[in-house]
């Protein structure tokens, strides 16, 4: 009962429990103050009641002593009818001293009263209240007879008692005037409560009113209204003060939402946002985020943003993006990521590490634009600034560049590099009569035909009108042959621009002239490389178009010489102007154990020109296969004529093999087929192979090797010692001879070092078993030196120099 009361009671307002509270209370008082002052009240008119009933017993009792004296009843009746007429005294009764009865009035039932204490009135004058009942007091008083008028001489005689009378009053009075005090005082202590009942409600309100604002605003801010604010009451001052920290709480709370409002928006910008957990797990994406990387937010969130890679990015890359945000916190760069669809593309990435007050990582917040449209403009821009418009080739600016970068390049890589100016001739002609859409188009013909005569590394670009530039690179270091290089890829193209035009269904021509000029570890101007190509472009106009001049004209006669040497070759191998010479190769005892075939060209004008002179060229323009077949053939065929002759049918011969030769597919085939047609015993041959043509193409070089010794054919290894020996390819070659160049052997006795190379070469042939020859030995010294150290097989001039066949002959006959 009592929690259920409990329960009930809590669930009241604040002003309604205080209202019962006090209503209940003061209800209480009320009555408790009414019952009191009834109690009081009553006891005091009781008192006075009953000192009344005794003023009026004892006043009957004066009046009756008269009565009394004279037995007189209408003196009796008189004192009698006075007393009745008092309120309340319901009976009267006068007896006589013997308690006889003189007069009696009124209905009394002595049954009902009980004695009261004796008050010691016994005959004394004053009244007693003699007895009281429920309803009723019962008052007595003796009567004495009256003193004479009071005389100060004579002393006064006792009273003598005449009597006695006794009156009834009734509680009545008592009883109504109780209630009337009890009305009263509960009227007035209720009026008093509803007073303070009134005035406690209206202090309960005042209080009440404001808690209750607040409470009604706190339901709005809970709903979720920020701009909710209550009236700060003048009191009571500490629910002000709630009423202020309420006020400055929403004022706060409105702040964060406006913050969170601006956020919000600014999340969902044009810019693709995401933000992730400390551990890069997607935890919220935005729209933009969907429209441009084609992931919605559900597919984003939970995944990492590794899901946008385009793996065209290393791990390094990541790699120092990661260490530049944990160094910085942000990082930002351009960055190629993949869409859903599978579309690359580039975009401005910025990612920007969210860190705690504890210093810790919470987020990572990336945002990022497409760059694909700004590339693309970027590029259109690059293009139109480094493009010439109308053949789409590279222009002056970006020629320059790429010199530049050419130049640096070549210095580092000890390369050289050629820049060839073309300008077409009569272009001003052709432009002027057929008009500019004719000259366009024969422009951007040449354009394409240019960039078909070279490289993939190398630059055409047009210098505007009808000036294009090469820019050759990776040429030879050394400048003759990088002229030479630059000449094969200028004669291409003026080849290539000389050939007939088709434009607009009809057939034009158009011939050009171009200056060449080399660059091999340039230091001077970039510009100046451009004047000297000009220059030389000019003096190619001069000397009749359609031809190309180099800037230097000592590297341009020596050109014309090895034109002219390209052309004499030819001539030589059409005219049979080529013989071959013997060297003899001998052992340790002297004997003539074969010969190396050397190649001469007889020039009718010119007389014997050395192979150092026109073998390089005949490599270069590949004059070298008719020639190198030509020269191993003659070899074989000699070998077969020597066959029947006693002292030399046991003759080998080495042939020099050039790579180029080598280097032919069918080389081996070649050799077989030659070996058959001369029927030659195939140990009679030898071929000797430089270590360059081995190292070109290791593996191609052993199985043609391989094939070739199961051939039965010989091979020595040339110039031993001037490459990159390697005991790990030696071991792989089927070689029979290592033959130490001449270089080592010429400073026998001059320089240690050489003659320590040539220590070690012999050690290396012993230890593969293979035998070591030596070339170019002149003395004895050397051949001395050669034999104590263990190479026992010598060519050289203290032997004999290369000699015509006849000449040889006749040496192995002297022999
Ligand atoms: N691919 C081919 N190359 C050939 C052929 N014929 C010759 N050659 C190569 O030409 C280079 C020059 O040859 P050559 O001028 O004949 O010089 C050779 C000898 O004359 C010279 N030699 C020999 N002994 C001495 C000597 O004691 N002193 C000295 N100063 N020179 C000497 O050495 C050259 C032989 O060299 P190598 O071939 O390395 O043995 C030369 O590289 C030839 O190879 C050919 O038909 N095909």
């Amino acid at each position: 009962m009592n929690k259920m009361f409990t329960a009930f009671f809590q669930k009241l307002t604040f002003q309604r429990q205080i209202g019962i509270t006090v209503t209940l209370g003061i209800l209480f008082l009320a009555l408790f103050s009414s019952i009191v002052g009834s109690w009081q009240g009553n006891k005091r008119v009781r008192d006075d009641l009953i000192e009344q009933g005794r003023r009026i017993t004892e006043n009957l009792a004066h009046q009756s002593s008269l009565a009394l004296i004279y037995s007189s009843a209408d003196n009796a009746a008189e004192a009698v009818n006075a007393t009745m007429a008092f309120p309340g005294v319901v009976s009267v009764e006068i007896r006589d001293a013997n308690g006889r009865v003189l007069l009696t009035r009124g209905k009394t039932n002595p049954a009902e009263f009980f004695e009261q204490a004796d008050e010691g009135g016994g005959l004394h004058a004053a009244a007693l209240l003699n007895a009281e009942s429920s309803s009723a007091w019962n008052f007595a008083a003796p009567v004495y007879s009256q003193p004479p008028a009071e005389s100060p001489f004579s002393e006064a005689p006792n009273p003598e008692l005449l009597g006695r009378v006794s009156i009834v009053m009734s509680k009545a009075a008592l009883t109504r005037m109780t209630s009337d005090i009890f009305i009263t005082n509960l009227a007035t202590s209720f009026s008093f409560a509803l007073l303070f009942l009134f005035l406690i409600r209206f202090l309960t309100r005042n209080m009440v009113r404001p808690l209750n604002q607040l409470s009604a605003s706190m339901g709005r801010a809970q709903s979720g209204e920020s701009q909710v604010r209550v009236a700060v009451p003048a009191g009571p001052k500490d629910i002000a003060k709630m009423a202020h920290a309420f006020n400055s709480m929403m004022s706060v709370q409105e702040e964060r939402e406006a913050a969170l409002r601006v956020a919000a928006i600014a999340f969902e910008t044009e810019e693709g946002m995401m933000v992730t957990d400390e551990n890069a797990v997607i935890i919220r994406v935005n729209r933009a985020f969907t429209r441009l990387t084609g992931y919605s937010a559900e597919e984003a969130i939970g995944r990492n943003p590794t899901m946008l890679r385009s793996d065209r990015h290393d791990a390094e890359f990541f790699q120092l993006m990661w260490e530049t945000l944990h160094r910085d916190n942000i990082w930002q760069g351009e960055i190629w990521n993949r869409r859903k669809n599978g579309e690359i593309y580039p975009e401005w990435l910025n990612i920007t590490a969210v860190v705690g007050n504890d210093g810790k990582v919470t987020n990572y917040v990336g945002t990022f634009i497409d760059f694909t449209e700004r590339k693309q403009a970027e590029n259109e821009i690059h293009h139109l600034a480094f493009y010439d418009p109308l053949s789409q080739l590279p222009n002056r600016r970006m020629l320059l560049d790429r010199l530049r970068q050419a130049v640096a390049t070549g210095a580092r890589n000890q390369t050289g590099g050629a820049l060839l100016f073309i300008d077409l001739d009569n272009f001003k002609t052709l432009n002027d009569t057929k008009g500019h859409g004719i000259g366009d188009l024969l422009l951007i013909e040449v354009a394409k035909r240019l960039q078909a005569c070279v490289r993939e590394g190398d630059t055409v670009a047009r210098f505007g009108g009808d000036e294009f530039v090469l820019l050759l690179e990776g040429l030879s270091e050394d400048k003759a042959q990088a002229a030479v290089q630059a000449q094969g890829v200028g004669e291409k193209v003026l080849e290539a621009l000389n050939q007939p035009y088709l434009l607009e269904g009809s057939e034009f021509h158009s011939s050009s002239s171009m200056g060449i000029t080399l660059f091999v570890d340039y230091q001077e101007k970039l510009d100046e490389l451009l004047k000297q190509a000009d220059t030389a472009m000019y003096e190619a106009k001069k000397s009749g178009r359609n031809t190309l001049r180099f800037f230097d004209p000592v590297m341009q006669d020596e050109l014309e010489v090895r034109a002219q040497l390209e052309v004499g070759l030819r001539e030589a191998l059409r005219k049979q102007e080529f013989q071959l010479y013997y060297q003899m190769q001998v052992n340790h005892a002297g004997s003539v154990l074969g010969a190396e075939v050397l190649l001469r060209w007889i020039h009718p004008e010119q007389g014997l020109i050395s192979p150092l002179k026109f073998i390089p060229l005949a490599e270069e323009t590949g004059l070298i296969l008719p020639i190198g077949r030509w020269v191993l053939e003659s070899a074989c065929q000699q070998i077969k004529a020597w066959e029947k002759e006693q002292h030399a049918h046991e003759l080998q011969l080495a042939v020099n093999v050039s790579g180029r030769q080598f280097r032919q597919k069918d080389f081996v085939a070649q050799v077989s087929e030659i070996l058959d047609r001369t029927a030659i015993d195939p140990n009679r041959l030898k071929l000797e192979l430089t270590e360059s043509i081995v190292l070109d193409d290791v593996a191609d070089t052993i199985a043609k090797m391989h094939a070739l010794r199961q051939l039965g054919v010989s091979f020595s290894m040339d110039d031993f010692g001037t490459g990159y020996s390697s005991l790990s390819y030696l071991t792989q070659l089927p070689l029979n001879q290592l033959k130490i160049d001449q270089s080592f052997v010429r400073h026998i006795g001059t320089k240690e070092s050489d003659a320590t190379i040539i220590q070690t070469i012999i050690g290396m042939a012993n230890n593969l078993g293979i035998e070591v020859i030596a070339e170019g030995v002149e003395t004895q010294e050397q051949r001395d030196f050669l034999e104590a150290n263990g190479c026992t097989l010598y060519q050289g001039y203290l032997f004999s120099r290369p000699v015509p066949r006849e000449e040889f002959d006749a040496l192995l006959t002297v022999r």
